[in-house]
């Protein structure tokens, strides 16, 4: 093939790879075999190995930097990262409806959503193409992880359409990955993660991405920054369908309620199936639905007044008798 035939058939491997790694990450549903996909990156890899110049920021090969990085740089977060309020029970839902309908009137939605119990990130991206990620860190100021989110299959390197914006998504370890990954940490010899999200975190904090990558680490994308209104979007149920069609990984179990009744019927609905999912989840959010809505009823210093998560009670450790010394 002459350089121009090259050219085309790396922008040709490049779309067949975002598409096939969509549908195999993201939508669960593989367009081609492993071994096809497989065919594909190789051919890619060794094209641009032979012509570095043919090798796009945005290629499935640059999922997993070489370099070790000597630590991790400070980033601002275009808006905010602020942090839920918590409700322990039926009475501080009750409090919460109260607030919301005192402030806004009785015509409204909530959506509610998983607690996915991993860490807060945000990611950035630049007329379509993922330039960033960050830690949480203080709400203000977190640290640059991008090279690892460049691991996670199910994070874009290029949307579907060419948008520029910040959002925010939590990071986590599937159960099935935390506990294959604990058992060869006991081989190894290394002292063991305490909870997925540990390890989660302690993954997205090593400096060599290589480490990353090799953790199965996923996310759920779950919200825009600021209010939307750049995306012509009305409340917080459109943004996640449009998060889905730009190609993100949301979590598909969230549920509009129409009253804060419906809220805990969904609270116990998920309660009862949370050890059947395959991630840990440590709560439920509830957000209120309408953009307009979210203005009117604002943040304090921390927390935005128009959501609250529901956190389940702490599973008590039972300690069994026959563990306990009896000292007579
Ligand atoms: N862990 C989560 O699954 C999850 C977390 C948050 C937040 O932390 C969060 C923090 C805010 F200030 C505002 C909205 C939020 O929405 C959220 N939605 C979620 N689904």
């Amino acid at each position: 093939m002459d350089k121009v035939q090259l050219e085309e058939r790396v922008k040709e491997l490049n779309q067949l790879l975002h598409d096939t790694g969509y549908a195999y990450y993201v939508l669960d549903q593989p367009l081609v075999p492993d071994a096809v996909y497989d065919q594909y990156l190789q051919e890619l890899i060794a094209i641009e190995s032979e012509f570095p110049d043919l090798i796009y920021p945005d290629s499935p090969t640059q999922r997993v930097g070489g370099t070790i990085l000597q630590g991790f740089n400070k980033v601002a977060h275009t808006y905010p990262m602020l942090s839920l309020s918590n409700a322990f029970g039926r009475e501080d839902l009750d409090d919460f409806d109260r607030r919301i309908r005192a402030s806004i009137g009785d015509d409204f939605s909530y959506v509610c959503e998983l607690k996915i119990d991993g860490l807060a990130i945000s990611l950035t991206y630049e007329n379509g193409v993922f330039v960033r990620g960050a830690t949480r860190g203080d709400g203000r100021v977190g640290e640059d992880i991008t090279e690892n989110l460049k691991t996670i299959r199910s994070i874009p390197l290029r949307l579907k359409k060419p948008v520029t914006m910040e959002l925010r998504g939590e990071a986590y370890m599937p159960k099935k990955s935390f506990m294959a990954l604990n058992e060869s940490r006991v081989e190894q010899e290394e002292e063991k993660f305490a909870n997925p999200r540990n390890a989660a975190a302690g993954s997205l904090r090593q400096l060599d991405p290589k480490i990353a990558a090799s953790r199965n680490l996923a996310i759920f994308v779950y919200g825009i920054g600021g209010d939307g209104e750049a995306y012509q979007l009305d409340s917080h149920a459109e943004a996640l369908d449009y998060l889905d069609e730009l190609g993100f990984q949301t979590n598909k179990e969230r549920k509009t309620c129409h009253s804060i009744d419906e809220v805990q019927a969904y609270i116990e609905k998920w309660t009862t199936k949370r050890p059947d999912l395959p991630y840990e989840i440590d709560g439920i959010v509830i957000k209120v639905n309408r953009y307009v809505h979210q203005q009117e009823l604002g943040f304090t210093a921390k927390s935005p007044r128009w959501a609250t998560a529901y956190k389940f009670p702490a599973e008590e450790v039972v300690t069994t008798l026959l563990d306990i010394e009896l000292t007579v």
